[in-house]
């Protein structure tokens, strides 16, 4: 694939661009297959591969320029104030790619100065645009340093509303904090509907302007579908989710097990969206909970027989590792996105032998990508 961007060298974001794909893909399987060489009984599964552009429902735009002429890409690296329009990456499907003008516009009319690094002034910092692959509905959310902008982002959010017809979802994040991290703490909700929903495999999965949700929905919906599928095999009676976000695992666990299905996740808004799909659902059967993963297990024994597990890119983590080690658990499905914090953990789960893995690529044209691994209890 080619990309004008980084061919004039302005953007290097996609590392591995210039690789064929095929080639991408055996690469980062064989990175993967590397990363857990010492698991000798794994049996690798043929890698699932994304498509090659127009795969991502997420655009996270530095906001530079001016008020009068913003860009909307990322920084060009060279004084923190410049900046390099993006708005033609490949990368984004057409719902996203058509919104980045009328949001330029709206940042014109609405005075919006964008922040200026290196003199500390200004205040929109960045546009963050998710698209829902179904319908092409639009979540966005303007990262702002302070609360000032606010009346005048909301006297012209209607001509907005009335250009992009699919924008249903809109916020404002204030993120006062002189760093280079996106988000603040606080969320100010401008559309009274403040939930994009994502179906992936026929379950609705909720999204809101917080919650943490994979950025590619078609590989992110062969994932699940596939945990799914080897959930049934093992048919067990009961199963955890922990760290469940939204609930994507956890919903399709309750698709094919009766037992009871328990989604444990530190953020109570995705717990809420997690509910409201499990409501619409029907699932009576599953439980989820707003709670830190290790404050929830410590001093249970009523583990179920199979665990799925899908942590940050830091892992599970010595504590939870050994409890899930010294459990009841039968079986344990792992999804990671850092292959050298899942090698650690499966380390450390002894008892368990890793016997069945598979890479998504849920990031093409970079080193990153998803592993789900099946490990098992060995019989002592
Ligand atoms: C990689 S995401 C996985 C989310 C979900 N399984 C999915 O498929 O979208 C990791 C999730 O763990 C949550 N998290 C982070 N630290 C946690 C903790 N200590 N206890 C519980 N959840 C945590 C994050 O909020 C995030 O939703």
């Amino acid at each position: 694939m080619s990309c004008a961007y980084f061919n004039a060298g302005v953007c290097r974001s996609c590392t591995r661009i210039e690789q064929p794909y095929a080639d991408q893909l055996a690469a980062k399987q064989a990175r993967c297959a590397t990363a857990l060489a010492e698991f000798s009984r794994i049996e690798w599964r043929p890698p699932v591969a994304s498509a090659e552009r127009a795969f991502r429902n997420k655009a996270k735009m530095v906001v530079t320029g001016s008020a009068h002429a913003p860009v909307l890409g990322i920084l060009d690296g060279t004084d923190g104030v410049g900046g390099v329009d993006l708005t033609g990456c490949p990368l984004y499907p057409p719902a996203i790619g058509q919104a980045f003008a009328p949001i330029k516009d709206f940042i014109v009319a609405a005075r919006l100065s964008p922040y200026d690094i290196r003199r500390r002034r200004g205040e929109l910092k960045h546009v963050l645009l998710t698209a829902s692959d179904q319908d092409g509905h639009l979540m966005l959310r303007f990262v702002l340093r302070s609360t000032a902008c606010l009346p005048a982002i909301r006297a012209e959010l209607p001509r907005l509303l009335a250009a992009l017809p699919n924008l249903t979802v809109v916020s404002a994040n204030i993120q006062p904090i002189h760093q280079a991290i996106i988000e603040g703490p606080e969320e100010i909700p401008l559309t009274e509907e403040q939930t994009l929903t994502m179906v992936l495999n026929d379950i609705p999965l909720r999204v809101r302007p917080r919650s943490f949700f994979q950025t590619n929905s078609v590989v992110a919906a062969r994932l699940y579908a596939t945990a799914r599928d080897w959930i049934a095999e093992m048919a067990p009676s009961g199963l955890w989710d922990l760290f469940c976000g939204v609930g994507g695992f956890a919903l399709h666990a309750a698709e094919v097990i009766d037992g009871p299905v328990a989604g444990i996740e530190v953020s109570a808004e995705a717990i809420a969206s997690a509910e409201a799909s499990a409501r619409q659902l029907g699932y009576a059967q599953v439980d989820f909970r707003a709670l830190d993963a290790d404050e929830f297990v410590r001093g249970r024994t009523d583990v179920p027989p199979l665990v799925v597990v899908n942590p940050p890119r830091r892992g599970l983590g010595p504590e939870l590792c050994d409890f899930l080690a010294d459990s009841s658990a039968q079986g344990l499905i792992y999804s990671s996105c850092n292959p050298d914090s899942l090698a650690r953990d499966l380390r450390r789960l002894s008892g368990f032998v890793p016997e069945r893995a598979q890479m998504f690529d849920i990031f093409p044209h970079t080193d990153h990508c998803e592993v789900l691994v099946l490990l098992v209890r060995q019989a002592d």
